[in-house]
């Protein structure tokens, strides 16, 4: 039987993330992959070097990109002898592609590998209508221009219309953003609390940047420094004269300010052993200790698409042998404010506490000067599965800079899913 062995976190690289159609509005999923992945390389001095995986994903992908992380590796400056390949789990793909990659260095799989996510908002894949696909496909069959011309007269002109991709739930139709809206008037969530979360988030990563806490995180790409949706000088009363953009009439609370932006980017982390670690001449920034998803059912209505989290992180606790308050650090990614602070309300009430999670009493308060310390996606930006990678690194580097303690990470994803672990120092 294989002991288990701890998953440090050594060191972690991304590329600035930008606005949906400004400076990577030219540059595929590949293309910031590859960027993120060699500033790792270049950062950890494993140019030429085999990693023991490649683990990565993208939320919107092209069909060519089928085996799109082999592609990058084959395309970086890691050895071609790296083994790779892609998962996805909506905005959870970069904490589970962690997950995964540390689960097999804990059971002796490999000794280091390397999680990552990118997702570009600019270049979503177009797709075709399947009248379209299947007179492609004949044509393709079809072995004399007789029996092309035949497949041809299949088509009809609205068969050509393109699909393009809309930012909704298969099931639902609806937004994320108007499932978000229902779920905050589920919770009582003013705009006031939202704009405030935002704009603690924007002044929160403006401080990190200016304390140099981003400098071993970030490698400029494509003359971009810093995450392009920062506005260090955003205020409560600006955020406060948005307009809202999701939900009805007097009830809707949430605008811009307080949603994510569509964003493009990319993130890397590596994990390894302490030994890998030290035989690479690098130390660990933290140790992956827990992990745990959960899913809901936002179909029948029984609960907010952006809610598992909300039973991911009791479970794990329990697991873990630990309360909510056992924490230094929260990273809650902030797909909106609303639902961020849907959570923490669940958390602290004990009916939802009693009757949906099964706990005896509430989960209880978090200290909100320990949420986000490093700002989070309404500031930095959401480019779907590269925010899980930019988390694990920052939140890493966070409690290394501590000098220890615990950290909690809370990220919700399409499909009613959340993906949450833990890191300690
Ligand atoms: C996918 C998963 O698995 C799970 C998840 O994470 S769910 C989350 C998924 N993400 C999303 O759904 C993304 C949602 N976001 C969007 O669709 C769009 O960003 C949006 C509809 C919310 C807004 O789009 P938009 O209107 O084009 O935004 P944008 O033009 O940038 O901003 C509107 C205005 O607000 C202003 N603004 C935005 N943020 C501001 C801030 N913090 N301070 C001051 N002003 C701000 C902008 O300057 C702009 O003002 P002007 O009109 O005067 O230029």
């Amino acid at each position: 039987m294989t002991e288990i062995r701890k998953v440090a976190v050594v060191a972690g690289n991304r590329i600035p993330f930008a606005r949906q159609d400004k400076t990577y509005r030219h540059a595929s999923n590949s293309d910031m992959l590859t960027a993120a992945l060699n500033g790792l390389v270049d950062r950890t001095g494993l140019g030429g070097q085999e990693v023991g995986e490649v683990v990565a994903g993208a939320v919107l992908k092209h069909a060519r990109d089928w085996n799109m992380v082999r592609e990058v590796v084959l395309g970086s400056k890691l050895a071609a002898t790296t083994p790779a390949y892609d998962i996805q789990q909506a905005c959870g793909t970069g904490l589970e592609a962690a997950i995964l990659v540390g689960n097999k260095i804990a059971l002796g799989q490999i000794d280091a590998g390397i999680a990552g996510g990118v997702d570009t908002a600019s270049d979503a894949p177009i797709a075709v209508s399947n009248e379209l696909r299947n007179v492609l496909l004949d044509l393709n069959r079809a072995k004399s221009l007789q029996e092309r011309l035949k497949v041809l007269t299949h088509l009809r002109p609205k068969d050509i219309v393109p699909e393009i991709p809309r930012n909704a739930e298969p099931r639902t139709g609806k937004s994320m953003g108007d499932h978000a809206a229902l779920t905050a008037l589920e919770w009582g969530i003013t705009r006031e609390a939202q704009d405030e979360l935002a704009y603690n988030s924007h002044i929160n990563l403006a401080k990190s940047y200016d304390r140099g806490f981003q400098d071993s995180l970030i490698t400029p790409y494509l003359g971009l420094e810093k995450d392009q949706n920062l506005r260090a000088d955003t205020t409560l009363e600006k955020l406060a004269k948005l307009k809202t953009v999701y939900g009805k009439g007097e009830t809707a609370t949430m605008t811009a300010g307080n949603s994510t932006p569509l964003t493009d980017g990319a993130s890397t982390v590596l994990l390894s052993t302490d030994e890998w670690a030290a035989d690479h001449g690098l130390r660990p920034l933290a140790y992956l200790t827990h992990s745990q998803t959960a899913a809901v059912d936002y179909v029948k209505g029984a609960e907010g698409l952006l809610m598992a989290p909300a039973y991911a992180v009791p479970r794990m606790l329990q697991r873990a042998g630990l309360t909510l308050q056992d924490f230094d650090y929260y990273e809650i990614h902030e797909a909106f404010a609303s639902q961020v602070l849907s959570t923490l309300k669940a958390w602290e009430d004990p009916i939802f506490c009693k009757e949906r999670l099964g706990l005896d009493a509430p989960l209880g308060e978090v200290d909100r000067a320990k949420l986000n310390v490093n700002g989070s996606s309404l500031a930095a930006g959401h480019p779907f599965a590269a925010t899980g990678g930019r988390i694990v690194a920052a939140l890493a580097k966070q409690l290394d800079e501590n000098g220890g303690g615990r950290g909690l990470i809370s990220i919700c994803a399409a499909g009613g899913q959340g993906v949450v672990a833990i890191l300690e120092k």
